[in-house]
């Protein structure tokens, strides 16, 4: 669980955001004394009047674990700093010099029933030394309860790529805003529950946490076409194109109509169902000014006929939500074709899928920003961890999905959910959050070991969740 619809910052943009504060005045001890406050508020609780051992760094965080353990033992409770060397300037020295409990070495402290880590934060460099990844590990695993401050220490801010941190840490609160590492899979995994405090620090930026979209009841005026008439491409697996218009049904379309050939099987009485044969005659009947939206890939199939309908549908100019095998058609010229489009695309890739299509390298959301940026796409690159970007570079991430979405049809579920919000009206990285926030919560509400059919049941109720 992260904080929702909370700003994200790299590690460079956080400095930079804080040299800001402190040219609008506010000081580096001031900071730092509201972060060792904000902190040392939330561990008050948690301790219950247990003994705490703090972890202080040479640096910044070092400098925060200080005060933390100040408030600690103000508030009473038995403290024990363990330091792995003195802060040597700036704010951090002086929050040192005003501890004025115990301390230890890092090396050979005792284990304790509470553990405040504040060994590293955003200004991890490498990865830790062995010696103090061992005895930190060995910590951890000793305390009832772990809290880091801002994040473990030894993990990269801006991938969570594992630098040492260990497993087992119950809670971490982020500092002003919160980092890649806090809601990327690979650092989440490592942070426990996620806390946000705010500090004081302005903060601009386009990337948040995904949370629960404000979405709009149907009025007197509405009717079926102004609520949006979203077209699902359906193709050798009719399964997945079913799922996805009853998706899209759920999620609130005003009309769905499933086009392709002739469709067999069970399917809604609602669901319109037009038999269409030749690449020609869907992209008229595409173009065709009743039409909002277009989603294209779930069950498409890559045979010739799939190719020259997914080529027809690219030319016409309608909104239009790419996934499953239209990716794969797409392979490595995805940016390219899609960049020549007029008309707003999201694409929807799991992690194979987006290998195939851009590949790169860095972080997860590097990659989406620049696949988002070359595809001229909003790109919605699926996983435990789900980031969505759009080429003006805006960022959404929604992380803690429930594992039990790793079932076939799910994403087929996906693109009709996004296919309604599009059609509806909704644009960019705002369409795609909303549709990743809906499909996650009909996923909890769903429980365990469900299959996609059932994902469609709970849209109703997470919808209403939204009005
Ligand atoms: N940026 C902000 O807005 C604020 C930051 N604060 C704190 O400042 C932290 C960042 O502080 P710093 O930039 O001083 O960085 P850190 O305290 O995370 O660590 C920096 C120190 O660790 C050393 N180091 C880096 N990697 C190492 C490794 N693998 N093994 C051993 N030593 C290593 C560096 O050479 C440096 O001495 C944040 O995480 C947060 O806790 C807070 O004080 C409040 C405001
Ligand atoms: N381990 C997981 N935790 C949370 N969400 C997951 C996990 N695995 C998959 N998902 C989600 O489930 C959906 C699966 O989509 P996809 O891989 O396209 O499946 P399919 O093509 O079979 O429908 C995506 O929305 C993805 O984000
Ligand atoms: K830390």
């Amino acid at each position: 669980m992260i904080p929702p619809g909370a700003p994200i910052l790299t590690a460079d943009a956080m400095r930079a955001a804080e040299e800001a504060a402190f040219a609008r005045g506010i000081s580096q001890d001031e900071l730092m004394e509201r972060a060792g406050a904000a902190v040392a508020r939330e561990a008050v609780r948690f301790a219950m009047g247990r003994p705490v051992l703090v972890l202080a760094g040479p640096g910044n965080n070092g400098g925060d674990a200080y005060v933390v353990a100040r408030h600690l033992r103000q508030a009473g409770l038995d403290v024990l700093v363990a330091a792995s060397g003195a802060p040597r300037h700036g704010a951090a020295e002086r929050m040192h010099a005003r501890w004025e409990g115990p301390t230890t070495s890092l090396y050979g402290a005792p284990v304790r029933s509470v553990l405040i880590d504040g060994l590293f934060g955003t200004g991890v460099t490498r990865p830790l030394e062995r010696s103090i990844a061992a005895v930190f590990a060995e910590l951890v695993r000793g305390a009832d309860f772990t809290l880091a401050i801002d994040l473990p220490s030894g993990m990269d801010t801006d991938s969570g790529a594992e630098l040492g941190a260990p497993r087992g840490i119950d809670a971490t609160i982020a500092l002003g805003a919160l980092k890649p590492a806090h809601v990327l899979d690979d650092g989440l995994s490592r942070c426990g529950h996620v806390l946000l405090a705010d500090i004081g620090i302005p903060v601009e930026t386009g990337w948040y946490s995904v949370c629960r979209p404000a979405l709009e009841m149907p009025g007197p005026q509405s009717h079926k076409y102004s609520r949006g008439l979203v077209a699902i491409v359906e193709g050798a697996m009719p399964g997945a194109g079913r799922l996805a218009a009853r998706a899209a049904m759920a999620g609130g379309a005003g009309y769905v109509m499933l086009v392709g050939q002739t469709p067999v099987g069970p399917a809604p009485d609602a669901l319109v169902c037009r038999a269409i044969d030749d690449a020609d005659d869907l992209a008229d009947f595409l173009a065709g000014d009743r039409i909002d939206a277009v989603v294209l890939g779930p069950g498409l199939g890559r045979d010739r006929r799939a190719e020259s309908f997914l080529r027809a549908s690219l030319a016409v100019d309608k909104p239009m939500v790419l996934d499953g095998d239209a990716l794969s058609l797409l392979g490595t010229g995805a940016a390219a074709s899609l960049a020549a489009r007029e008309a707003p695309v999201w694409i929807t890739p799991h992690a194979g899928e987006f290998d195939r299509m851009f590949g790169g390298a860095g972080s997860k959301i590097d990659r989406t920003l620049e696949a988002a940026a070359a595809s001229g796409a909003t790109v919605v690159h699926k996983g435990g961890d789900t980031v969505i970007a759009g080429p003006d570079g805006s960022v959404r991430v929604l992380t803690g999905a429930s594992p039990w979405l790793s079932t076939a049809g799910t994403g087929d579920v996906l693109a009709g959910i996004l296919g309604a919000q599009v059609g509806q009206g909704s644009s960019g990285v705002d369409a795609a959050a909303a549709a990743v926030w809906l499909h996650g919560r009909a996923a909890q509400l769903a429980g365990p070991a469900f299959f996609a059919d059932q994902l469609v049941a709970e849209l109703p109720e997470a919808i209403g969740e939204c009005l």
